[in-house]
């Protein structure tokens, strides 16, 4: 470049330095951590987006993190589910999963989802390997039915994690690779369960002792009062969560109580961000601001 170039560009080379610069606590602060990213069905709305996750998640393995993916994939199973002609109802936030649905969120998650993201990560190195709650024992799930009013009601083949046993996964990460996790799971007798993808990458992140747990989804972040843009969280305490939960709605009704679980179980903080911005996982962990919604043990101050 010429010099006389270089001057006019000053600004704009000055301002690239110094976000890499902003990035180089956190690079000491994140290298040899384990990181759970949840990657919601919500924010793979366009390839670009999905192009620039790929990226960050490489991006973490490079600067010697240990990225550990677990995906959602609501919207497209409910797809799938409408081609065939079967019909699917949520109750507080999760799928009522028949036999006959089961089989479809198994193929949608294992085959096709989680496929497009080994592929999409692999783009860049042999990194990605996909795994579901089946392989090596991962997860064993437990039925749960939902609590309304102090009545359970039965959701058919929906699971809760009951046990992680993380040595599989394990061993990919310690050969360098980035597990891509898909959350079906069987439970002691065998019988695979459907388990919401929140719920399952808190179970995960709690057993790998992860530093921390982010949530990509279609929403900035939690809104204390959905959806008045005003009310958007930035921080927010365990107990605080305790109080929202009530008010929540939908999908982030499991979400929430992944977060909680996630940081009373161990985890330094876990964030709901918003995945329909580029490379938000990037700016989330490497840059001072942060975005989205992050859940702690503190209180804000
Ligand atoms: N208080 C709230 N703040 C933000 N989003 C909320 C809130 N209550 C309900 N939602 C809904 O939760 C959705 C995110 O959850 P979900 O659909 O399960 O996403 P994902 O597929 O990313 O897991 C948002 O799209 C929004 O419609
Ligand atoms: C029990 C339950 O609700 N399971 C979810 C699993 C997928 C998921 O969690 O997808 P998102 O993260 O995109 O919401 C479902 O069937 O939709």
């Amino acid at each position: 470049m010429s010099p006389k170039l270089i001057t006019q560009r000053q600004p704009e080379l000055l301002a690239k330095a110094s976000t890499l610069i902003e990035a180089l606590p956190w690079l000491a602060e994140y290298a040899g951590e384990t990181v759970v990213i949840k990657y919601g069905g919500n924010a793979m709305t366009d390839d670009a987006l999905k192009r620039a996750f790929a990226e960050d998640i490489v991006f973490l393995r490079r600067v010697g993190v240990r990225p550990v993916v677990v995906h959602g994939g609501g919207p497209q199973i409910s797809s799938m589910l409408d081609k065939l002609h079967i019909a699917s109802e949520f109750r507080g936030g999760l799928r009522v999963t028949t036999p006959e649905a089961m089989d479809v969120v198994r193929m949608v998650l294992v085959g096709q989802v989680g496929r497009e993201l080994v592929n999409l990560i692999n783009q860049h190195g042999p990194f990605a390997v996909g795994m579901s709650g089946e392989d090596g024992g991962l997860f064993t799930a437990q039925r749960r039915g939902l609590l309304v009013d102090d009545q359970e009601i039965d959701l058919g083949l929906v699971g809760d994690v009951a046990q992680v046993d993380p040595r599989a996964l394990n061993d990919l990460i310690d050969a360098g690779r980035i597990p891509v996790v898909a959350t079906v799971a069987p439970d002691a007798a065998g019988q695979v369960h459907n388990i919401n993808g929140d719920t399952a990458a808190a179970a995960l992140a709690v057993a790998l002792g992860a530093k921390r747990l982010v949530m990509l989804t279609n929403v900035a972040g939690v809104y204390a009062n959905y959806p008045d843009e005003e009310s958007i969280i930035t921080q927010i305490s365990t107990d605080e969560v305790r109080d929202l939960l009530p008010s929540l709605d939908s999908g982030m009704i499991p979400k929430m109580e992944a977060c909680l679980h996630a940081v009373t179980g161990g985890v330094t903080s876990a964030t709901v961000i918003d995945g329909r911005v580029p490379h938000c996982l990037l700016l989330e962990i490497f840059t001072n601001e942060g975005v989205g919604t992050m859940v702690t043990n503190e209180e804000p101050s």
